[in-house]
């Protein structure tokens, strides 16, 4: 392979240590002697390194940017007084200055270059470059990214290019209007990513999730906040939607099915693609008994994230002093059961299951409802669920929020669009949708991952279509009164409650909340329409 010139992203004096670094090169670079601070691994017991990230453990939405320009100025659904989300403008004047602040750190350094792709479709993946300075950052892109073969190697031609300078700071950020000395900008014209001032790998990670929410859509492709698994003969795939720590990656691994991806796909005519070649797994108290697979997972390769680990290797799981949001990215390769070892690639058929997963902090939400295809509408627009302490700044406690599509954060569509895709595929391959609270009921503890993994067995396996039902107020919620493998007692959440009445008025309370929130959508007619699929009073 020809050497790379970095000159033609105008970096000078730097020399690339590796281009596309093997795992045994990062292990040694990531725990070299005299590396000190942030860049330094530690290996553990398990045989992986384990890394700190600095200040920054979660996503920073506030300090994202999208460049506002000819291209993406009618497209992007900017943020706005009435609707807040995550997608600040930045005028290509601040974008031109960011940008040169993160060509300045990466110029005259000894860096790391991974070449790989975002999506398993040839046709609509993304060939993204990534610029890094230190060794474990290669390491995780290495990790979450599509790992192309050795001839897509040497015929890659980027286009998408990520500049991770997260040891500089936007010192002048007040004078260029931005939020703080951390800045995370998006150019999709130049199709370019900046990362100045904050060491968490999911920011690339999630950061080219965002730059597929732009252009899949805009071709008539789902594109999803999601974990995908399928059946052992590759036939029968599910979907389950949800924010950070609602239970995407720990539900699709399950030892009777195939996992497909644990976190972002797409789903085109064709069926379920992974957009990512690596899962991110959050390992807070993390129990080799319950979560077997992805205890295994955890092996030479796979990278630990601000886990605490003892001089001699020992890790401690349950420690929360750095954050809560403790993680583990691997390769999918990592867990046994996997579509790709069939396939060769992470795909499947059109989902006949649609899940979706919320985390209920308040308490109200059955374990499962079976949606009618306008419920299904209406709460894949609302996105309820509980944001989980530690994936974004400043959330340190579960947090009720209405997380459109389950992933607000990384939509650069109106949701509509994102919801119109959806249910155009849904509509072909007749999926049917559930909505599953992974979160609290009236006994004030969460709902157990046994109970929960028995609701998605009788969802997959077909029996809660056989199962007797009733109906919940205020919701019109179809929930079973009885599944196997499942707790009865907590089917019907107020049966949760010493008295029902409690719950009575917590749902008001909830249900008050989803028609203010649904207002927002109620500008046209479809909206409009949907009002009647949504909780009443
Ligand atoms: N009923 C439940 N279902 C799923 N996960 C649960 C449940 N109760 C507790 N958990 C915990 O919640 C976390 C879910 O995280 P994860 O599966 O990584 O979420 P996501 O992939 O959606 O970010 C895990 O730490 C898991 O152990
Ligand atoms: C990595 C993230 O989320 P998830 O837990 O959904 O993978 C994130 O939101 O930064
Ligand atoms: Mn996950």
């Amino acid at each position: 392979m020809a050497k790379l010139d970095l000159t033609q992203y105008g970096i000078t004096g730097s020399t690339v240590i590796a281009h596309n670094p093997s795992y045994e090169f990062l292990f040694e670079e990531e725990t070299k002697a005299g590396l000190t601070g942030f860049d330094k691994g530690q290996n553990t017991e398990l045989n992986a390194v384990n890394v700190k990230t600095g200040i920054y453990t979660g996503r920073s939405p506030k300090d994202k940017y999208i460049v506002d320009d000819a291209q993406s100025h009618n497209k992007v659904w900017w943020t706005t007084e009435e609707y807040k989300n995550d997608n600040h403008p930045m005028s290509e004047e601040v974008w031109a200055k960011v940008k040169d602040i993160a060509i300045k750190e990466l110029s005259n350094k000894q860096l790391y270059v991974v070449d790989a792709f975002c999506g398993a479709n040839e046709a609509t993946r993304l060939a993204v470059r990534f610029i890094v300075e230190v060794a474990w950052q290669a390491h995780f892109v290495t990790n979450m990214f599509i790992q192309p073969t050795k001839e897509e190697l040497e015929n890659f031609k980027p286009n998408f290019v990520i500049y991770n300078a997260s040891k500089a700071k936007v010192e002048n950020f007040k004078e260029l209007g931005l939020n703080s000395e951390t800045c995370v900008a998006f150019n999709t014209t130049s199709r370019e990513q900046c990362i100045i001032n904050t060491w968490y790998g999911g920011e690339m990670k999630k950061g080219m999730f965002s730059m597929q929410n732009y252009f899949l859509p805009l071709q008539g492709i789902a594109s999803m906040h999601c974990s995908a698994n399928t059946d052992m003969e590759g036939k029968n795939t599910a979907i389950f939607f949800g924010l950070s720590g609602t239970g995407k990656t720990t539900l699709s691994t399950d030892p009777k099915r195939l996992l497909i991806g644990d976190d972002e796909h797409g789903w085109d005519d064709e069926g379920v693609f992974n957009l990512e070649g690596g899962c991110y797994a959050k390992v807070i108290n993390l129990d080799k008994e319950s979560e077997p697979d992805i205890y295994g997972a955890i092996k030479r390769n796979a990278l630990l994230e601000n886990v605490t680990v003892a001089a001699d290797g020992k890790i401690d799981f349950a420690d929360k002093s750095v954050t809560e949001n403790t993680r583990v990215s691997y390769p999918i390769e990592h867990i046994e059961k996997i579509v790709k070892k069939v396939n060769g690639r992470s795909a499947g058929p059109a989902a006949k299951n649609v899940i979706f997963l919320s985390a209920d902090a308040f308490g109200v939400l059955p374990p499962v409802s079976i949606l009618s295809p306008e419920q299904t509408k209406y709460y894949f627009l609302s996105g309820f669920t509980a944001k989980l302490a530690g994936t974004e700044r400043g959330i340190t406690e579960p947090t009720p929020t209405f997380s459109a599509c389950f992933g607000q954060a990384f939509l650069e569509l109106h949701p509509t669009k994102y919801a119109e895709e959806l249910v155009k595929k849904m509509e072909k391959s007749g999926a049917k949708a559930y909505l599953v609270n992974t979160g609290w009921n009236g006994t004030g503890k969460r709902i157990s991952i046994r109970d929960t993994r028995g609701i998605i067995d009788a969802i997959l396996g077909g029996a809660i279509l056989n199962a007797p039902t009733k109906k919940i107020p205020y919701f019109d919620f179809e929930v079973p009164t009885q599944l196997e493998g499942v707790d009865t007692n907590i089917l019907d959440p107020r049966d949760t409650y010493a008295d029902a009445a409690e719950w009575n008025k917590k749902a008001e309370d909830l249900a008050a909340r989803f028609i203010k929130n649904f207002k927002k959508y109620e500008g046209n007619e479809a909206g409009k329409a949907l009002v009647a699929a949504g909780p009443k009073l």
